[in-house]
């Protein structure tokens, strides 16, 4: 087992990682190796290879193989529930390095990093109970001559591809229940944090996990990514990323071979805030529920709708506690928000705070780039005056970026929640019980929080609404999308078809 590393202290060299086909590393031999550097330090911290298509075609080939001999399928649901069982322990024992890695490569912090990891293990734990209960239905009202069942079975080969913001999480809520459906998988982790992927890999093998069921390719979304999904060979693509690179799903699946798809895709997402709630409590989950993770986080809640009569004084609550978040070194221990993963995602949030002013929105707090002689790192920004046509409140920034618009009334603040294309997630903060729950019945959002929020598990079911997604992960729901249903009629005794 790999040493757990001094989490304070950046890497000497940067760590080359192979990829992983069959139950074995693949070093990187002659392919070219892309080089990650920490977004908060800017300095090598991993070597990834750059996979070939005919590198993708062995891996896809690998879990052919290893589903259609039966050798994870035909286990049954105990024997798959021990390894994933075994695979959460692994986890916890690695977890420091697990922790280590994610930071170096996304640039959250380290603390935030080790409480994703033990999530991670849990998602194991309740998923190998999960491989023991999946069963279907009997129908034995159909008349003394037939008898009805009605099957649950592994979808097949799974392509998996993940983002950058939660590498080892996203990647948790979707594995340990494909595994438990009893399919094998193919995963294209981000190129830019592909580290956790492996070192996941290489776990599920130590914990027991049959060559050839997981199987790691890495590279980039346009080549190897678009080669996963017009794959012919994969029979489900569960791809969690931008609404636009969904679209593609969608059409790479219709160009080839119609395999069945799960996404996870973009949210704006409203924290719908009414005059009689906590406001201090209200203040301090909306101020998590745009920094977490520097804004990046698809359930992030960036859009503030706060009743009028409350909502100056609220705006000046949110401030007070952004104020006082600690920003910065996702290697320190009392580190809050981190680094913006991407040069490109820094400048796109940047863009935003710009344009936003450009077309008359108000800027109160924050969207000051941190000088910090290193790394990329952005003060949580809160608007004002922003109206509901300008793309500040319309298109997903990915960032710490926060917009308030103010309602006078209930249906107002249900009709500005639901002004979005997107249906991912959303919070409400009300003390009274009919308020909140006509709001969570009425706006159109995968997920709810009522007065919290970002709040999760392995039990309740992640997917998104309109153009958040299709399909759900994680819970009893998120294992069935990776089964399909079988029906068999079963004769008892003689009859002619002909109904004589
Ligand atoms: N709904 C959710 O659960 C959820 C969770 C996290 C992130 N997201 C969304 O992800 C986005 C941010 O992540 P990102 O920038 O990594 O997204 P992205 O769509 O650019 O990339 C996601 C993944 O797709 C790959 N990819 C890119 N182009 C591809 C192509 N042409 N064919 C196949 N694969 C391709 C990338 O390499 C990466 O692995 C945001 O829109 C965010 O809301 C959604």
């Amino acid at each position: 087992m790999t040493q757990a590393l001094t989490p304070l202290s950046l890497p000497p060299v940067p760590r080359e990682f192979g990829f992983f086909v069959d139950g074995k590393v693949v070093p990187a031999g002659t392919r070219d190796l892309s080089e990650r550097r920490s977004p908060a330090h800017d300095v090598p911290v991993t070597r990834i290879p750059k996979c070939t298509t005919a590198d993708l075609d062995a891996a896809v080939a690998a879990a052919r193989r290893a589903f259609e001999d039966r050798r994870w399928s035909g286990l049954g649901g105990a024997a798959r529930g021990a390894v994933l069982l075994r695979a959460a322990a692994l986890i916890r024992a690695r977890a420091e390095e697990i922790a280590y890695f994610e930071t170096l490569e996304n640039g959250k912090p380290i603390a935030q990093a080790r409480g994703e990891v033990m999530g991670c293990a849990d998602m194991f734990d309740y998923a190998s109970g999960l491989a023991r209960s999946l069963h279907g239905d009997s129908f034995n009202n159909l008349g003394d001559g037939l008898f009805g069942l009605v099957t649950r079975e592994p979808v097949g080969v799974v392509g998996l591809i993940t983002p950058w913001n939660f590498p080892f999480l996203i990647l948790c809520e979707r594995v340990p229940y494909i595994l438990a459906s009893g399919c094998t998988l193919v995963v294209k982790p981000s190129e830019v944090t592909s580290a956790t992927t492996l070192l996941l890999a290489e776990i599920l093998t130590e914990a027991g996990l049959p060559d050839g069921c997981m199987n790691v390719v890495t590279g980039s979304g346009s080549s190897i990514g678009q080669a996963l999904i017009e794959h012919m060979d994969v029979d489900m693509l569960s791809f969690t990323g931008s609404t636009a690179v969904g679209r593609r799903c969608v059409e790479a699946a219709g160009r080839s071979n119609f395999k069945k798809l799960g996404l996870e895709l973009g949210g704006k997402n409203p924290q719908i805030v009414f005059a009689d709630a906590d406001l201090d409590d209200a203040a301090d989950g909306v101020a998590f529920g745009i920094a977490f993770n520097a804004g990046q986080c698809c359930v992030s809640g960036s859009r503030l709708i706060v009743e009028r009569s409350v909502a100056e004084a609220f705006a000046q609550r949110v401030q007070a506690k952004l104020a006082r978040l600690r920003i910065g070194d996702p290697l320190d221990e009392t580190t809050q928000v981190g680094a913006i993963t991407t040069a490109a995602q820094h400048d796109i949030i940047l863009g935003y705070i710009q344009s936003g002013q450009e077309d008359g929105a108000r800027l109160i707090c924050g969207g000051e780039v941190l000088d910090t002689g290193e790394g990329r790192f952005i003060t949580p920004a809160v608007f004002t005056d922003v109206t509901r046509d300008m793309d500040l409140a319309r298109d997903e920034v990915f960032g710490p970026v926060l917009v308030i618009l103010p309602f006078d009334t209930l249906d107002e603040a249900i009709e500005i929640a639901n002004d979005t294309v997107y249906g991912l997630a959303a919070s409400v903060w009300s003390k009274n019980i009919d308020t909140a729950l006509t709001v969570t019945r009425r706006v159109r959002a995968g997920r709810f929080w009522v007065n919290t929020t970002l709040a999760g598990g392995p039990e309740l079911p992640l997917g998104g609404f309109r153009q958040s997604g299709w399909g759900r992960e994680a819970g009893v729901y998120g294992v069935e999308e990776y089964t399909q249903i079988k029906s068999v009629h079963v004769e008892i005794g003689k009859r002619t078809h002909w109904g004589e």
